[in-house]
């Protein structure tokens, strides 16, 4: 027997969800955006919860870029929304570099990844390495790439110019340099138009494989993301929703923080996954944009 998927079909379903929840955490690709293009009616959504008073918290684990670059996103897309209620994990690993291991700060950080790795961690007073080793062209070029002592961590996101060269370094650095192995967020694939293509945890996977080390990974489902949402906002765990396309990062992250989860169909997750995975949800809905309904 498969499981309900307690699909919300109706505005008296969107009206009841809307009236239950004071705080609504967002996940981002694959539910308010699929890369460049907005879901449609999700901005209507946003609005619509905004007027009904409601709280609303954005939370990506995509690395890519800072927090006001997000900003930046959704006001493109006509979408207010205060840097501060933008959480990512590029974000919670300079949160977790600086307050919770107390990171050595004469050390660098050597970043695989987006902008958004470098400017959240140098907004934290991190020090980032600027990368000073060849490109390498072939095989017998490799031994230019050597340990800098320097380096006292890894961190590891989605990078859309990967190439052997930054693999070989941060090998290098995690295997003899004793820096530390971190994930941004550990995402399979990234949800695109109607397609998925290589996340960050598949680029991740080469590192794991060769360094034979886990990284400690900071996006969803991980503590640290939610210890950066509730220090900044007090929130009521009983009212507030976590909204999420993917089931082991946004829906496990709302369980294990003890919230409500809304499951949507327009990013990596389709009935089917979702009907067979044994990971439960409170709630599913086929997009956000069907909750602007309620606007009309
Ligand atoms: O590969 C990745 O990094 C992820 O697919 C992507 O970043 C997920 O972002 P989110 O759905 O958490 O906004
Ligand atoms: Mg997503």
């Amino acid at each position: 027997m498969t499981k309900s998927l307690n699909t919300l079909m109706n505005v008296e379903d969107y009206k009841t969800l809307v009236d239950r929840y004071d705080v609504f955490l967002f996940d981002c690709d694959g539910v308010i955006w699929l890369g460049s293009k907005v879901i449609p009616g999700a901005k209507e959504t946003i609005e619509y919860l905004k007027s009904q008073g409601k709280k609303l918290i954005f939370v990506t684990n995509n690395s890519s870029v800072s927090r006001a670059k997000y900003a930046e996103k959704f006001q493109k897309f006509n979408i207010k929304v205060e840097e501060q209620d933008i959480f990512s994990s590029a974000y919670a690993t300079a949160v977790y570099l600086k307050d919770v291991i107390s990171f050595d700060m004469s050390k660098y950080v050597y970043p695989i990844g987006g902008s958004g790795i470098t400017d959240e961690l140098r907004a934290m007073g991190v020090k980032v390495l600027e990368p000073h080793f060849p490109t390498i062209k072939n095989v017998d070029d490799v031994q230019g790439i050597v340990p800098d002592p320097s380096v006292g961590a890894v961190v590891v996101g989605l990078d859309v110019e990967i190439n052997y060269s930054k693999l070989a370094f941060a090998h290098i650095n995690i295997t003899k340099s004793n820096a530390l192995f971190i994930a941004t967020n550990d995402d399979s694939t990234l949800p695109v138009q109607g397609l998925t293509f290589p996340g960050a945890g598949s680029l991740l996977s080469v590192l794991i494989n060769s360094t034979s080390e886990s990284p400690v990974v900071m996006g969803k489902p991980n503590q640290i993301m939610f210890d950066c949402i509730s220090k900044a906002n007090n929130l009521d765990l009983s009212r507030t929703l976590m909204i999420g396309d993917r089931l082991d990062t946004d829906i496990e992250f709302g369980t294990r923080a003890g919230v409500d989860t809304l499951l949507v169909f327009t990013g990596v997750t389709d009935r089917e996954l979702a009907a067979s995975s044994p990971i439960s949800f409170t709630h599913s809905i086929q997009s956000l944009g069907d909750i602007s309904k309620l606007a009309q």
